[in-house]
């Protein structure tokens, strides 16, 4: 496939990056692997879009976004069958983030016609004060592989429903999915230069979009050692940014959990796409006196999932989506064996870039899966003794996107959720992602939210205009 600049499918003549289907090493597609050359000419696109898309009204921006949304719809099965080609996880998960990512579109569709101003009362007879919203501009987006599609939307159509134009470089793993998506917002009838995508160099083209004072916003969604390297660049030009970056996840189960709902959700929340979701239950606390009814129903359960291709039906564990990936959960593992860990559920290596979805107990904060994002489907077990630890060691860590929390007393919930220093908490759900709801981080998890009127906020810009009558 080749990338899509000021409406043109280009980058023929350029060399090109192989796209690995992670579950059996065959290469998928191949996509042109771009530079600072097309970083530029996609920003020149958006710039020369920008005037006569920001002029359009909210309602007729919505009116693209519906079609392009009916497109997706239309298209779901194809698009979800790219993504767990290029990135592994299981049909079922794809189809439901294909449905998650255009969630997205519709909720902006709509959003954006409800972006609203102020007036206030002016302290002068002859003066009347506004307050306006205007879109911010071009707009820069760096996606990661984890969410092929959902990353992309849940920047692109906010910043589409405020009459922003954008340049984005998906991830070298998974470009297909996002260009799969380019391409049905073309056939929607978005105007060209709306929307250019770049393959290629993630240091060339960032940096020239970071150096470009036409791009006036960037939004990030990654690793928070690139999201600290971008910040940086970003103040070059004084961008507005939006960082989606690493999490760290507790989930705490109090003595008074219904451990039946507890140990669903936190296989559910744990082990999507394989444990490779930046809101991941990564450490799994628990009262001391259930620890051993809780450990039981969740080892049974996770002893049942289906390790396997994402493309067969019954897979619920895909592979890693690559060696790195594989070598890192397989070494928190032994580390924490090492220190004394026990091995509950799986543990081992399968063929490929495959891991047993894994159950370790006994864990304690010194082992490296207690203080690092393992990003795959290895779940530790820590026991409490009081709520105060809990909350404690919940919170000794530089990452604040997401906790969990399990209890059925109203008062403790609500209590624990306010002492949680993360962006997100699910109170026994643990699944809280929804495009009608700011997502985000706190500390070193990010900066900005994504979803909900809060998602809005980070693709306009806000105006004071203040009129001295005659
Ligand atoms: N908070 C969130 O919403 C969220 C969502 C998904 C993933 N994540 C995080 O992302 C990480 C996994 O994704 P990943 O491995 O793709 O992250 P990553 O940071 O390695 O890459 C993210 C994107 O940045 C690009 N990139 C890599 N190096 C770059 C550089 N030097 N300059 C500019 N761009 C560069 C990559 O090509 C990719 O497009 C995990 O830490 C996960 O927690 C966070
Ligand atoms: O991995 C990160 C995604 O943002 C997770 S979610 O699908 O938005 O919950």
């Amino acid at each position: 496939m080749n990338f899509y600049i000021n409406g043109e499918w280009i980058g023929e003549e350029l060399e090109k990056t192989d796209v690995y289907n992670p579950a059996t090493g065959e290469v998928v597609d191949q996509v042109p692997k771009g530079g600072e050359r097309e970083a530029r000419a996609a920003v020149d696109a958006a710039h020369g879009a920008f005037p006569d898309w920001a002029a359009k009204t909210a309602y007729e921006r919505s009116e693209l976004l519906e079609k392009w949304y009916a497109l997706i719809e239309e298209h779901q099965d194809e698009l979800a069958r790219t993504m767990t080609e290029e990135q592994g996880k299981p049909l079922k998960e794809a189809s439901g983030e294909i449905a998650y990512s255009n969630s997205f579109i519709k909720w902006y569709a709509e959003e954006g016609k409800r972006v609203y101003g102020e007036t206030i009362p002016a302290s002068a007879t002859d003066k009347r004060l506004f307050v306006i919203k205007q879109p911010v501009g071009v707009v820069a987006a760096i996606t990661p592989w984890n969410f092929p599609a959902a990353m992309i939307t849940r920047k692109l159509a906010p910043a589409l429903a405020v009459g922003c134009t954008t340049v984005l470089k998906p991830s070298s793993q998974t470009p297909l999915t996002a260009l799969k998506l380019v391409e049905l917002a073309e056939q929607a009838g978005i105007p060209k230069g709306v929307i250019n995508v770049v393959t290629g160099s993630s240091s060339e083209i960032s940096e020239a979009w970071q150096s470009d004072s036409r791009v006036r916003k960037l939004t990030f969604t990654g690793s928070t050692e690139i999201g600290k390297q971008l910040m940086s660049g970003a103040s070059e030009t004084m961008k507005k940014l939006s960082l989606e970056l690493g999490g760290h996840a507790p989930l705490i189960v109090t003595s008074d959990a219904d451990l039946d709902l507890a140990a669903e959700q936190a296989v559910a929340s744990k082990f999507r796409n394989g444990g490779q979701t930046c809101v991941c239950a990564n450490r799994i606390f628990v009262a001391e006196e259930i620890e051993e009814a809780f450990t039981e129903k969740f080892a049974d359960a996770v002893s049942k999932l289906v390790v396997g291709e994402g493309l067969n039906e019954e897979t619920d564990i895909g592979p890693l989506i690559d060696e790195d990936a594989v070598e890192k959960v397989m070494e928190h593992i032994k580390d924490a064996t090492e220190k004394g860990a026990k091995v509950v559920v799986g543990g081992n290596r399968k063929d490929g870039q495959f891991i047993e979805p894994t159950v370790i107990s006994g864990v304690t904060d010194n082992m490296v899966c207690m203080k690092e994002e393992t990003f795959g489907p290895l779940a530790p077990i820590s026991t409490f003794k009081t709520e105060d630890e809990a909350i404690e060691r919940a919170n000794a860590t530089p990452y604040g996107l997401a906790a969990y929390l399990f209890t059925q007393n109203l008062t403790r919930a609500i209590k624990l959720a306010e002492k949680l220093d993360y962006g997100i908490v699910g109170v026994n759900d643990g699944g809280p992602s929804a495009a009608q709801a700011p997502f985000g981080g706190w500390k070193e998890s990010g900066l900005g939210r994504e979803g909900g009127h809060q998602g809005i906020e980070e693709y306009l810009e806000t105006k004071y205009v203040s009129v001295k009558l005659s």
